[in-house]
């Protein structure tokens, strides 16, 4: 018998049957809802059903939440609205919720992980694309629609229809300054935003086992901006010591259990793949986007594309129009790319990792631009103050902010100004996605902390020399 992937054993153990259209019906271990979660509920009430299984959903406030004070008096009537929903429909079901309020409140993807939800060889859903970041610990965790979030709070069950898989490779080693965000960013450069459209992407290689947990949860997180239903990596020492101890993680001999199944998901030797896909780490640079896609990005020393090199006509009109709405010149070098503000935060970016890495590069400097900081969940928001980060990050001029989505999306106001140009720790550069007619450049923690001190999008090995 052939041998098994990673995914393919977490797949086999939840599906419950197939139907003649070859769709499966899964078992879901755990639902993680945020505000956006009201649609789903609604139609549960439409219905008049009742949540199946509602200790296995967990209702967390991070889209809509302000992050100036957690005082809702003070948002707009309709954030606030949104927010009461998720309050009231966790509240009417008897799901736990981790509102605004809770010490342990954060981004979802940043909660689950943290709080030890998420846990090897477990399968997770959200409504919500990236909830691909769980897979980094082992999970198969993926992003639904509000239909199907519907479906898995009446039924705790949830048709899908199986991917092909995908294992991107990284060998070697990364030279300094490279993270696990350039790793996402160069791949994504490399295959395209299409590249793994629908495949369920394993990690592996030397690079990905030396990456921190953390840092696997960048790139993991990033999955869905190449296309993928996933991103998995499979459990090992680390991981298994990253969730001991966590409040939802097993205790005692529960635990050892668990661990000593969990050290059983792995891709065996003679699994194969629908495709592989093998990079050297040593050859990825530190990596800024100058488009309107993930995959519009290049390593920080190029320069802005020019449309009249492209290779087809149809090529050249995207890159113009990425250009005009950047507002960035062909030819021009990334270097000379001058930001008005950044922003650190995101479920990508915003774990104490990541907030360590910012702070290192700006520690006794002032920026030259303004910014704001928003730690990815209250706990790491207060671990980060224990370490006097926060010291840090103000004493620079940047914004010490309370956690949540923030100016990753802009849904609770926290939106940059039209035609203003950030540099920014989060997974989208879509065109008005951190508010309408603002121009965005994704990089990893350290270079939006360079790009601060000189007001320009800045290579973080000069710094670092
Ligand atoms: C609002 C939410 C459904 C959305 C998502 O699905 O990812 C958001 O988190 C995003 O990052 O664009
Ligand atoms: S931080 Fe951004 S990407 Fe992550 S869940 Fe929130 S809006 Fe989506």
């Amino acid at each position: 018998m052939a041998g098994k992937t990673l995914f393919d054993k977490i797949w086999q153990a939840h599906e419950i049957c197939q139907n003649e259209e070859g769709q499966s019906l899964l078992w879901v271990d755990r639902h993680l809802a945020h505000e956006g979660s009201f649609h789903a509920f609604n139609k549960l009430r439409e219905r008049n059903l009742p949540v199946r299984h509602p200790e296995q959903t967990i209702g967390i406030a991070d889209h809509y939440v302000p992050t100036v004070s957690r005082n809702l008096i003070a948002v707009q009537p309709k954030v606030r609205n949104v927010i009461e929903q998720l309050v009231d429909n966790c509240s009417r079901n008897g799901i736990t919720l981790i509102g605004l309020d809770d010490p342990r409140q954060g981004i979802v993807h940043v909660v689950g992980p943290e709080q030890g939800v998420t846990q090897p060889g477990l399968l997770m859903v959200c409504g919500d694309s990236h909830t691909s970041t769980h897979g980094a610990l082992g999970a198969l965790a993926f992003g639904i629609g509000a239909s199907e979030v519907a479906h898995v709070l009446a039924t705790q069950t949830l048709w899908q229809t199986k991917p092909k898989t995908m294992r991107i490779t990284i060998n070697g080693e990364l030279a300094p300054g490279v993270t696990a965000k350039d790793i996402a960013l160069a791949w994504i450069s490399r295959l395209g935003a299409d590249g793994a459209r629908g495949y369920a992407i394993e990690y592996s290689g030397d690079v990905i086992q030396k990456l921190s947990v953390e840092a696997r949860l960048t790139l993991c997180n990033l999955s869905i901006e190449g296309g993928g239903r996933c991103g998995m990596i499979a459990p090992d020492a680390k991981t298994i010591d990253y969730i001991k101890g966590r409040p939802y993680a097993p205790q005692g001999e529960d635990f050892d259990k668990a661990a000593e199944y969990w050290q059983t998901l792995y891709s065996d030797a003679d699994a194969t793949f629908d495709q592989e896909i093998v990079f050297d780490g040593g050859d990825i640079a530190p990596t800024v986007t100058w488009g309107v896609s993930p995959e519009e990005a290049l390593p920080i020393d190029a320069s802005v594309p020019d449309p009249a090199e492209a290779e087809t006509t149809s090529k050249a009109r995207q890159i113009a129009d990425s250009l005009e709405y950047m507002g960035l010149k062909p030819g021009q070098k990334l270097t000379d790319v001058e930001v008005d503000r950044v922003f650190i935060g995101s479920c990508t970016n915003s774990r104490i990792e990541d907030l360590r890495a910012a702070a290192a590069v700006l520690d006794g400097k002032k920026c030259k631009v303004p910014g704001i900081v928003s730690p990815g969940s209250t706990i790491v928001k207060h671990q980060a103050e224990e370490e006097g980060l926060d010291r840090i990050f103000l004493d620079a001029g940047l914004e010490w902010r309370e956690s949540g989505c923030s100016m990753c999306v802009g849904m609770n106001g926290d939106l940059v100004a039209s035609g203003e140009r950030c540099a920014s720790t989060t997974n989208r550069n879509f065109k008005g996605r951190q508010g309408p007619g603002a121009r965005t450049h994704l990089m990893s923690p350290a270079m939006v902390a360079a790009a601060a001190l000189n007001g320009r999008l800045t290579d973080i090995r000069e710094l670092q020399e």
